[in-house]
């Protein structure tokens, strides 16, 4: 197994060491777009994609709003930092084995990337915060982790060298999350446009009933996604640096107490109807919807994160 995936390795560097000119070879920061975050390329000059299927090893992304194909090119003053962007990732519901879905993080990891920027779109949990902020996030809940076998370290290790036992109590850098509000403060965001909070790593690919949502705001977390964790998981084994950025692209359906239907049938009968409480659902319209308003802030965010990185 070890060899195979070695091989696959080889295989893909090789690719892209004979497509790439020099200077962007060995690029130092990536970024990961989330779903209808792929315009956060456009900050890079010098730019070459790369498709996915012209690399052994990736998959191909089946979610609208992930195009598939790798970005490099560079960002900041001078000679710029080189940077690489994966415009698509992969999610475990879209039937990718956790190998697969954590696979580009680990070429990333081999093409030298020290720093990494995850962005993502997410559902708001905490009532405080808006749709269209973007949330630093310090910590995570990866349900899927701790009650089955859904996490990409699980099995035979690969790459002996590596822990067994990997820590996460350090997973969210420090100095990126630092760098993320400079950052803002310096692109003059309201104060409300960043915030702090938890993630929490769900299955997917259905949306919270009103009980999860309960559930997972009752148990600490503040936004919700069905990605992410993994490609965390898989760049802190990898020895990166990692910083994630969850736009919060609408907010979980969470009413103060469920609609009894036996209340209004039996106030419907008095002769005293209550009012119907609309019916509320999330759509991935709706999240790509935000994602293209509020990806220029996203665009921006990234982009003087690593013009500060650049003067370190
Ligand atoms: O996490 P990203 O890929 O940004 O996408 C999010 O948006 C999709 C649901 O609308 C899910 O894939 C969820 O994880
Ligand atoms: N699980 C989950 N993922 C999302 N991605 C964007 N919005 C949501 C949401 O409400 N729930």
């Amino acid at each position: 197994m070890a060899q195979t995936q070695t091989n696959t390795f080889t295989a893909t560097l090789d690719v892209l060491a004979s497509i790439l000119p020099t200077h962007l070879r060995k690029p130092r920061v990536g970024i990961v777009c989330g779903s209808g975050l792929s315009t956060l390329a456009s900050s890079l000059r010098d730019k070459v994609e790369v498709p996915y299927n012209s690399l052994k090893g990736f998959g191909k992304s089946t979610v609208e709003g992930h195009k598939s194909s790798l970005a490099f090119g560079l960002i900041g003053e001078g000679d710029g930092v080189p940077v690489v962007a994966m415009l698509g990732r992969f999610h475990p519901y879209e039937g990718h084995p956790l190998a697969t879905v954590v696979y580009p993080i680990r070429v990333l990891a081999r093409l030298g990337v020290k720093h990494l920027i995850i962005t993502n779109a997410a559902g708001g949990l905490n009532p405080n915060l808006d749709v269209g902020s973007i949330v630093v996030i310090q910590d995570h809940l990866a349900l899927p982790n701790l009650t089955g076998p859904l996490n990409p370290l699980f099995g035979p290790q690969p790459f002996p060298d590596y822990p067994r036992f990997l820590p996460l109590s350090d997973a969210y850098s420090v100095t990126l999350r630092r760098l993320a509000f400079l950052a803002a403060h310096s692109l003059s965001f309201p104060d409300s446009a960043l915030q702090e909070g938890t993630y929490a790593w769900v299955s997917g690919p259905t949306y919270e009933t009103p009980a999860e949502g309960r559930f997972l705001r009752s148990v600490g977390a503040d936004v919700v996604g069905m990605s992410t964790v993994p490609e965390v998981v898989a760049a802190r084994e990898e020895g990166m640096e990692v910083t994630v950025l969850s736009l919060v692209t609408n907010k979980v359906v969470i009413p103060d107490k469920p609609r009894s239907i036996k209340e209004e049938v039996k106030a419907e009968l008095a002769g005293k109807p209550i009012p119907i409480p609309p019916t509320q659902v999330v759509s991935h319209e709706e999240v790509l919807e935000i994602g293209k308003q509020k990806a220029e802030d996203m665009r921006k965010l990234v982009t003087r994160m690593i013009e500060l990185l650049q003067k370190q």
